[in-house]
């Protein structure tokens, strides 16, 4: 299936503070249509560089294109999903309905089946910020799938929520990469990436370690950084 954002390819980015350079040389091109998994040790740069790819900050140099676009002309067939999910101080419905005006005017009943499909079909009146943490987070995931987006990046978006949740949430996230929308997640979580990633990008120290399917990052990673990583061996 044609993904107008795809490949995605970041050319030499570079984000400094202070001192610092936090994104480190990033050359990157992710065109595998499946989901990439950002994987790599704490503070190594995997949120900043999806940060970076969805607009939210702006690398010191380099380049992003997203298939023929830049970051700014793609961001409206981008959506993200965060560790902490940032919903508006009004019912479940209305968030999802302020986010698709649009279709909460044509077609009312696509925000209720979005509901549903996250299993909050009976919490449409309830303030969304009453919600329990997993139950927002699957109604942001349902707010980010309204628009259909053809890149869907997820920060540590299951990190804090119940086994059962986590598996709903792979379970829409594999079905909206089946239907053609490329995935990005950063995940730490080993047993989560094996179950979701088609590919897996290392990153360490603000650079790309290694790019890798899935099955040989696993069972052959070619960094001693990630081999240390996945042994558990890296300190903090
Ligand atoms: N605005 C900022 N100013 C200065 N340093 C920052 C800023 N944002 C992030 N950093 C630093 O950049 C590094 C990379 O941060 P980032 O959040 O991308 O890490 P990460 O790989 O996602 O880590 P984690 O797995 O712990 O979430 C960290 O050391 C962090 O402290």
């Amino acid at each position: 299936m044609p993904n107008s954002l795809t490949p995605i390819r970041m050319n030499d980015l570079r984000l400094v503070k202070g001192e610092r350079a936090l994104l480190d040389g990033v050359n990157l091109t992710i065109d595998h249509p499946g989901v990439t998994v950002i994987m790599g040790p704490n503070g190594a740069g995997k949120s900043l560089l999806l940060r970076c790819l969805h607009g939210l900050i702006s690398p010191d140099r380099g380049r992003i294109t997203l298939g023929p676009l830049t970051v700014s002309g793609s961001r409206s067939r981008q959506a993200m999903v965060f560790q902490q999910p940032v919903l508006l101080r009004r019912t479940a419905l209305q968030n999802l309905a302020f986010a698709a005006p649009e279709l909460a005017k044509k077609t009312p009943q696509r925000l209720f089946e979005a509901l549903a499909s996250v299993n909050l079909g009976d919490r449409a009146d309830q303030p969304a910020r009453m919600l329990s943490g997993g139950e927002q987070q699957r109604l942001a995931l349902a707010r980010a799938l309204l628009s259909k987006p053809d890149l869907l990046l997820l920060d540590e978006a299951t990190a804090s929520l119940d086994p059962a949740s986590v598996l709903l949430i792979e379970s829409l996230v594999k079905a909206q990469s089946a239907q053609g929308t490329k995935v990005i997640l950063v995940s730490h979580d080993q047993s989560q990436a094996r179950r979701m990633a088609d590919e897996i990008v290392f990153i360490s120290n603000g650079r790309v370690a290694e790019q890798s399917p899935a099955e040989q990052f696993f069972s052959a990673p070619q960094t001693p950084v990630a081999q240390a990583y996945l042994a558990g061996e890296i300190l903090f």
